[in-house]
């Protein structure tokens, strides 16, 4: 190998650093997923180029102009000039193989990943160089060192940490099928849309809806025992339904259902997401307390319709805050009213959310305001159920300009901007 080969060698791992795993969310070259960099001058190029000679990529119609520019590449460039001035490179060629060691085998992003490579090696600018790309996979050995430095990376920075940046919303109802699901979806999706790092997880173990709301069919992947989550619609997602049939999934949560969110938060390597979305299950039951014990700096969101068959027991499942650490945020009627002939009509009665907000206000002694009143639409169960997007995106998955895609981003700014009221002085 002589010198300049060994120069190109460093620089193409100096843009591998900037080359992201999409599901891990660190460096390729960190995650120890390049094996090797061989630089290896192509027989057919002109070689060795005139020492000293003009630098068309210093003139600036060398070669790769666009990749240099990409942000997606950015990179010290004072140094690769200095290189050029040295070795007078950019008429030389070179073969660069890059040996890629995938976590796991036919891992799915792994045309993306490599794509993303050859971008950064074919992005040098003072030689031309041609990506080869080997994708294997890595050892036994090399998985278990890499996963258990996430793990212990992962400890560092919990949830429930003190200073954590995500921010973790509960959505809540008293019973089922007042739209708890559709809200927690669409409002991880308007989330996700506004450029949050959002992860959503349904803890609606028995009726987990979030799936098929997302049009998710995969299973996570599975690296040595962490789950990575599965993306769908800009969220991370995590559901017991993604397990369901598999011999996995009974394997993966054994009898102990009752626990599984904390198996959700311990096994999924989650990163560090802006917003963490839990679809709980309906009621005022166990999952409620776990939430509270697993991640204390969650803050609930109580979903009713307008009826007080459904307000009444919507109270109580906010009341839970009584008991556990927990700050109720606000409220959200669903189901409020349909609109017909530019009429809206209050099918299912009204006051339910007013009902819920005046109630909890006075039994926790501060505000919990009735954050949003959403249409009965139709299209919120045809979209969201049989083409598995949430409705408050449109099929380019762009937020909805309408109404509805305004009624969520209000919701989410609300929910983001402010931090619970009684947060700061809770003595809890
Ligand atoms: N605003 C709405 N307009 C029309 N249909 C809606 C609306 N909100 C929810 N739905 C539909 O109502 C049904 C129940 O909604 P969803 O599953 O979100 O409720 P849930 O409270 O999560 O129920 P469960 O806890 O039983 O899963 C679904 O078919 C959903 O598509």
């Amino acid at each position: 190998m002589n010198d300049e080969t060994t120069i190109i060698e460093h620089a193409v791992l100096e843009r591998l650093d900037h080359v992201i795993d999409p599901e891990l969310g660190r460096s390729v070259t960190q995650l120890g997923m390049i094996a090797n960099v061989t630089v290896i001058p192509t027989s057919d190029a002109p070689f060795p180029a005139v020492t000293g000679s003009a630098s068309p990529a210093l003139t600036g119609d060398g070669l790769n102009d666009a990749a240099r520019n990409d942000p997606g590449t950015a990179h010290d460039d004072s140094e690769d000039a200095a290189r050029s001035d040295e070795y007078g490179t950019t008429d030389r060629a070179y073969d660069v193989v890059v040996d890629v060691e995938l976590t796991v085998p036919g891992c799915p992003l792994s045309d993306q990943l490599a794509a993303q490579i050859e971008q950064a090696v074919a992005s040098y600018p003072y030689a031309r160089l041609t990506p080869r790309i080997n994708v294997g996979t890595m050892s036994d050995e090399k998985l278990h060192a890499l996963v258990s430095d996430l793990k212990a990376a992962r400890r560092e920075n919990p949830f429930n940490k003190p200073g954590t940046k995500t921010r973790i919303f509960a959505i809540a109802s008293g019973k089922g099928g007042v739209g708890k699901s559709s809200i927690s979806a669409n409002l991880a999706a308007t989330f996700a849309a506004l450029g949050y790092d959002t992860a959503a997880i349904d803890a609606d173990i028995y009726g987990f809806s979030l799936p098929r709301l997302f049009g998710v069919h995969s299973q996570p992947t599975n690296l040595n025992g962490m789950l990575m989550p599965v993306t769908s619609w800009g969220v991370k997602l995590m559901s017991i339904g993604m397990f369901a049939g598999s011999d996995r999934a009974i394997l993966w949560r054994g009898p102990r259902l009752q626990r599984s969110l904390e198996q959700f938060l311990a096994d999924v390597w989650w990163g560090e997401p802006d917003v963490l979305i839990l679809d709980l299950a309906p009621g005022t039951g166990d999952m409620a307390i776990s939430v509270a014990q697993a991640l204390p700096n969650a803050e609930l969101v109580v979903v009713t319709t307008p009826q007080p068959s459904a307000s009444d027991i919507a109270v109580r499942s906010g009341l839970v805050a009584l008991q556990v650490p927990m700050q109720v945020r606000g409220v959200v009627e669903n189901m409020s009213y349909f609109e017909h002939a530019g009429e809206r009509l209050e099918i299912f009665g009204a006051g339910g959310g007013e009902r819920v907000s005046e109630q909890l206000s006075h039994a926790l002694g501060h505000d919990v305001p009735l954050l949003a009143r959403l249409p009965l639409d139709p299209r919120i169960r045809e979209i969201g159920e049989s083409e598995g997007r949430p409705a408050v995106l449109n099929e380019d998955g762009t937020l909805r300009d309408d109404d509805f895609g305004d009624t969520f981003v209000r919701l989410a700014r609300t929910l983001i901007d402010a931090y619970p009221s009684s947060a700061a002085d809770d003595p809890r």
